[in-house]
């Protein structure tokens, strides 16, 4: 049966939605051509992970259809730290890119964090920088990470004002679950994070309005976490092996108990995953705005 025919809930649908983001996007960046500003983005892929060879061409693409241009720089995983820091030294450095990314994950020899820390905040469209994060924290208007982003639009376009919502979070990576916390707070929800050593989560979990789920363990998140006519948001992509020697992609939500209590629930695939591409696009055009005004005002001096 497909996912359409057992669901009693609403399908949030995220490449509708992403679509719309990028037609945004498009139109403010035919905008800046016309003042001959053309957006930059630099993709930096360290390593032979099959996932982020696709992840990167899909983000070189569609920079490329919304009027980005894209710098692809790939390298094998025998790629040093340093030589590493030294291309985003001369990326910091480059007028012409205005949002730099490194995928994720780095290879084991690589220190993640200080990769993250040497790329500019102003051009950090990932909003990993400890800059952007804090600022996140302190609820400015700083470049926010993809992912928790994209599950915001996806609740506040299926519920409308999220303020007074108690909303469960699942997971506390710094990609997802602690931005995703953050992020709900300044829409004045009631924000839980429930993770590893939490006590009794099922039971907190169903006390939520909203529930964002981030674990990376397939399926984990069952119709016994979910009160009735929650919206739920799945950002898990796990691919799991059926009895015919196949893969499907699955969430960490059990979709098939989930959809016959939820009011709403984002599918995997086709759910969270676009809209983190539109939204890296949303933060490069939000970038080269910045960088721009920033060049302007010092002009006036
Ligand atoms: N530097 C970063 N690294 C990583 C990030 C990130 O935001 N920045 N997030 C993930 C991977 N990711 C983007 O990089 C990403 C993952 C999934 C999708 C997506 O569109 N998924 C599809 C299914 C695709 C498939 O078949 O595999 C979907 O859910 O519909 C987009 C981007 C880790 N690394
Ligand atoms: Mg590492």
């Amino acid at each position: 049966m497909s996912a359409q025919e057992t669901t009693a809930a609403t399908l949030i649908d995220g490449r509708a939605c992403a679509e719309r983001v990028l037609a945004d996007v498009e139109r403010q960046s035919q905008a800046l051509r016309q003042e001959g500003i053309t957006p930059g983005l630099a993709v930096v892929l360290v390593g032979e992970d099959p996932a982020s060879q696709v992840y990167v061409r899909n983000k070189m693409r569609k920079a490329e259809a919304v009027g980005i241009r894209s710098f692809e720089y790939r390298f094998d995983d025998t790629l040093k730290q340093a030589e590493l820091l030294t291309l985003l030294a001369k990326l910091n450095a480059d007028p012409e890119i205005n949002g730099i990314l490194v995928q994720l994950p780095l290879p084991a020899t690589i220190d993640e964090h200080a990769v993250l820390q040497a790329i500019d905040p102003r051009k950090d469209v990932d909003g990993f920088h400890v800059e952007n994060v804090g600022g996140l924290i302190q609820g400015r208007d700083a470049l926010a990470p993809c992912t928790p982003t994209g599950c915001l639009q996806l609740l506040k376009q299926q519920c409308g004002d999220l303020a007074g919502k108690h909303a469960v979070v699942i997971g506390r990576s710094n990609i997802v679950g602690k931005p995703m916390a953050a992020l709900l707070l300044a829409e004045h929800c009631s924000v839980s994070v429930i993770h590893s050593r939490s006590v009794a989560p099922e039971a907190l979990a169903r006390q939520a309005d909203i529930v964002v789920v981030a674990v990376g363990r397939p399926e984990m998140v069952d119709a016994r976490w979910i009160k009735p006519g929650a919206v739920v948001i799945d950002v898990g992509i796990n691919r799991r092996q059926q009895h015919d020697g196949k893969t499907r992609l699955v969430g960490d939500v059990d979709f098939a108990s989930v959809a016959l209590i939820a009011s709403a629930i984002t599918p995997v695939p086709g759910g969270v995953g676009p809209m983190t591409i539109a939204l890296l696009m949303h933060n490069t055009l939000k970038a080269t705005r910045l960088q721009h005004a920033s060049a302007e005002s010092l002009a006036l001096f």
